[in-house]
C-alpha cells in the first residue's frame, strides 16, 4: 500500500511535534518532514515550542504546509527548544499532560536525543499519550540507529575546524588538544579524528587511548618540524582538553602545547545533504508509525533501511563505539 493510502486510514486527528535537548541541524527538515506527512494524511499539527517547557506553558502553535516552506536548509530549531527541568518532576508533567489533553492532541513526535526520549517514556507511563520519537543530536550517542540527525553536518564542521587548526600547528611545530562535543559520547570524537589524520584520539568509552597519547609525547612527536592533533571528547575522563595539556606542560615543558575547544560552532551551520534527506526519511516515517497505531518507539536508521525501535531500548542502551574504527585509527599511527 502505498503512503498516502495507509495515511487516510487513521483514527487520529490532531498531532503535536516539538524539539527538544541540544538542537542539532536537520531539526528544521524533520519538522518540515512531520507537518507536510501528517497534513497530507488529514491531521491536523500543533508545534510546541520550547520543547518540555513549552509543553508545560501550554505555548502551541498551529502548522500549516505553508509554514515550513523555507527551513530545509536551516540549522538550529524553528520549534525552538530547551532543558526543562520541570518536565522532570511529576507535577510539571502532570501540567504538561493537561495542556495536551485541554488542546485535544492524540499523539506526539518527539525530535531530540535520548534526554529527550527518556522523558516521553516517562510520561507515557503515567498519562495515555502516545509518542514516536525522531534521533535529532549531534552526539550520535543512540542505541539502535546508525545515525542520528545533526551528526554528520558537526562532523564536518569540526572537519573543517581541525584542517585549519592543523596549518597553524604544522607551522609552528606546536602539540594541539583539540577538545570537541560529546558530554558522554565520543562518536564525533573519533570520526573526526580519523578524518583528519589526528595522532590521538581520547573518548569516554576507552581508557586506552591515554597510554597513546603518553607514547605519542614520548616517542612519537620527534621534531619541531612535525605537528600533533590530539582530539578530546568534552566527556573524557581525563577532564577535558584544558587540564589534559596543563598535564602534558608539567611534564613536557619541551613541547609547545595550545588548546582549541571548539565549542558551540558545531551545533550550527546549514545541515548536509545527507542530514536533510535522513531527517525526511524519518519524518515521514515518524507519521507512517503514529497512524499505524505505533507508540513509545524511535525511528531510526540501521544499514540504510528505517527501523522502529523502542523507546526503553534506545534509551537503555548506548551506541557503541566500533572498535574497528579504534583500531583503524591506531593503525595510521604507528
Ligand atoms: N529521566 C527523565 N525524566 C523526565 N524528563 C527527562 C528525563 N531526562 C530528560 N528529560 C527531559 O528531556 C529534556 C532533554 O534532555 P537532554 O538530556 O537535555 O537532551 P537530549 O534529548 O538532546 O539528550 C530535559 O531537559 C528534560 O526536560
Ligand atoms: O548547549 P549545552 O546545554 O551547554 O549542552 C552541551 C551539550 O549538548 C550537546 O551538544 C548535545 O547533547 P544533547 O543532544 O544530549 O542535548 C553535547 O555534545 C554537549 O555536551
Ligand atoms: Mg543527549
Amino acid at each position: 500500500m502505498k503512503t498516502a493510502e495507509k495515511m487516510n486510514r487513521s483514527a487520529l486527528s490532531r498531532i503535536a511535534l516539538f524539539t527538544s535537548g541540544g538542537d542539532a541541524p536537520g531539526m528544521n527538515a524533520a519538522i518540515r518532514a512531520v507537518t507536510r506527512a501528517a497534513i497530507a494524511a488529514n491531521l491536523e499539527v500543533i508545534g510546541i515550542r520550547r520543547g518540555y517547557q513549552g509543553m508545560i506553558e501550554g505555548d502551541f502553535q498551529p502548522l500549516y504546509a505553508s509554514d515550513v516552506s523555507g527551513i530545509i536548509h536551516l540549522g538550529g530549531t524553528m520549534l525552538r527548544t530547551a532543558r526543562s527541568n520541570a518536565f522532570r518532576t511529576p507535577e510539571g508533567r502532570s501540567r504538561a499532560y493537561e495542556q495536551l489533553k485541554n488542546a485535544a492532541i492524540d499523539a506526539v513526535v518527539v525530535i531530540g536525543g535520548d534526554g529527550s526520549f527518556r522523558g516521553a517514556q516517562e510520561m507515557s507511563q503515567e498519562y495515555p499519550v502516545s509518542f514516536v520519537g525522531i534521533p535529532a543530536t549531534i552526539d550520535n550517542d543512540m542505541y539502535g540507529t546508525d545515525y542520528t540527525i545533526g551528526f554528520e553536518t558537526a562532523l564536518n564542521t569540526v572537519v573543517e575546524a581541525v584542517d585549519k587548526i592543523r596549518d597553524t600547528a604544522r607551522s609552528h611545530g606546536r602539540i594541539f588538544f583539540v577538545e570537541v562535543m560529546g558530554r558522554e559520547a565520543g562518536q564525533l570524537a573519533l570520526h573526526s579524528g580519523i578524518a583528519c589524520g589526528a595522532e590521538v584520539i581520547l573518548i569516554p568509552e576507552s581508557n586506552a587511548e591515554g597510554g597513546k597519547l603518553h607514547d605519542f609525547l614520548k616517542h612519537g612527536y620527534k621534531n619541531k618540524e612535525s605537528s600533533g592533533i590530539v582530539i578530546v571528547a568534552e566527556g573524557d575522563e581525563s577532564g577535558g582538553a584544558m587540564k589534559i595539556a596543563e598535564r602534558v606542560r608539567l611534564d613536557h615543558p619541551e613541547l609547545e602545547v595550545r588548546v582549541s575547544i571548539l565549542g558551540h560552532i558545531q551545533r550550527g551551520g546549514n545541515p548536509t545533504a545527507d542530514d536533510r534527506i535522513n531527517a525526511t526519511r524519518m519524518g515521514v516515517a515518524a507519521i507512517e508509525a503514529l497512524l499505524a497505531g505505533e507508540k513509545n518507539i524511535m525511528i531510526g536508521i540501521a544499514r540504510d533501511k528505517i527501523v522502529q525501535v523502542p523507546f526503553k531500548i534506545a534509551v537503555k542502551l548506548c551506541h557503541r563505539i566500533d572498535e574497528q574504527l579504534l583500531d583503524i585509527q591506531r593503525l595510521m599511527n604507528i
